[in-house]
């Protein structure tokens, strides 16, 4: 292991195209993932390819992961040949996956017992962003493992927030996908009224591009809508999990959120309906009844 060293645990639609682009800048890198054939085409890029999570980290001076949610985070971490079982001292754990804060202090606390340093670092920014190094990454807990990682992160992403002690991150993400998930019911109801009220959905969208409500994700999304194609960049099960974990923070503090709690049930609706692999605005077909 050299200092240089980096690990990417988690493989999927993120995952695959951040560890490209360290790999694409000369970072020497080794992946797991927990299905191997999706280390192929990083393994074709010049990767190592470990057999657990524990062989990665033992070979990363600092190891990123990009896991679906909580349980596969805590999984990677807590689970038979996990990262615990090869955390020491002078290694590093960065967790960019999506979770609640009580996860993210869980995992930390356990990396630290262990003289491990510790990042969250959830990304804000979908499967282009990750693709183009266009993310933003919301980081909390050890502020020096924050800067001394400042190449890989800028390599991955356009944009790095420090927020503070470990669970900031994750609060910071969670309040900007609910916010972005009640954004896009709002539009799905818009498009499917317009439609149903004998208007047609392009010129709504040129309406909505023109005002104040443009913004770059109506403009992305608005013709997948249209043709009902929803190819994942951003599954919509992960989209539902961000809604239920931010609806429990709220709950945790008292703060009343009717708006994203209603386009929750929206979300819950289109996975029940099978659309769960598909991205978030097939949550449409949700909201969406024939005329
Ligand atoms: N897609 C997006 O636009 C964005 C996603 N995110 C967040 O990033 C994270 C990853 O998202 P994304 O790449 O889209 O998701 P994917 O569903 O494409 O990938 C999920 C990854 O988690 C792994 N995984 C799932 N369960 C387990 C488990 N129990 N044990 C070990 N590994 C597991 C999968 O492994 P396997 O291949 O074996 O199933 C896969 O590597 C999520 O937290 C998501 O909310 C954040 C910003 C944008
Ligand atoms: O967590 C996913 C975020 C998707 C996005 O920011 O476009």
């Amino acid at each position: 292991m050299s200092t240089g060293s980096f690990g990417f645990l988690g493989l999927g639609i993120m995952g695959t195209p951040m560890a490209k682009n360290l790999l694409a800048k000369g970072f020497s890198v080794t992946v797991w993932n927990r299905d191997s054939a999706k280390c192929a085409s990083l393994v074709e890029a010049g990767a190592k390819q470990a057999s657990s999570a524990a062989e990665c980290v033992e070979a990363s001076s600092i190891t990123f992961a990009m896991l679906a949610d909580p349980a596969a985070a805590s999984a990677v971490v807590f689970g038979p040949k996990g990262v615990l079982e090869a955390m020491t001292a002078g290694k590093s754990y960065v967790d960019v996956s999506t979770v609640d804060d009580e996860t993210a202090l869980k995992i930390g606390e356990a990396i630290t017992a262990k003289g491990g340093r510790f990042l969250e670092a959830p990304v804000s920014g979908s499967k282009g962003p990750a693709e183009q190094g266009q993310l933003i990454f919301l980081c909390a807990g050890d502020e020096t493992l924050y800067s001394e990682i400042t190449p890989q992160l800028d390599v991955m992403g356009k944009k790095s927030f420090f927020l503070g002690a470990v669970g900031a991150g994750a609060r910071m993400k969670l309040v900007v996908n609910m916010t972005m998930g009640s954004m896009m019911g709002a539009f799905c109801e818009g498009m499917a009224l317009a439609e149903k009220s004998g208007l047609e959905q392009s010129q709504l969208l040129e309406v909505l591009d023109l005002g104040a409500m443009a913004n770059p994700m109506f403009k992305l999304k608005g013709p997948s809508v249209m043709k009902r194609a929803f190819p994942p960049a951003f599954p919509l099960k992960h989209a539902q999990k961000d809604m239920r974990l931010a609806l429990a923070l709220g709950d945790q503090l008292g703060q009343p959120l009717p708006v994203s709690a209603t386009a929750n049930e929206a979300y819950i609706r289109a996975k029940g309906a099978g659309h769960g692999d598909s991205d978030f605005a097939a949550v449409y077909e949700a909201v969406q009844t024939k005329p």
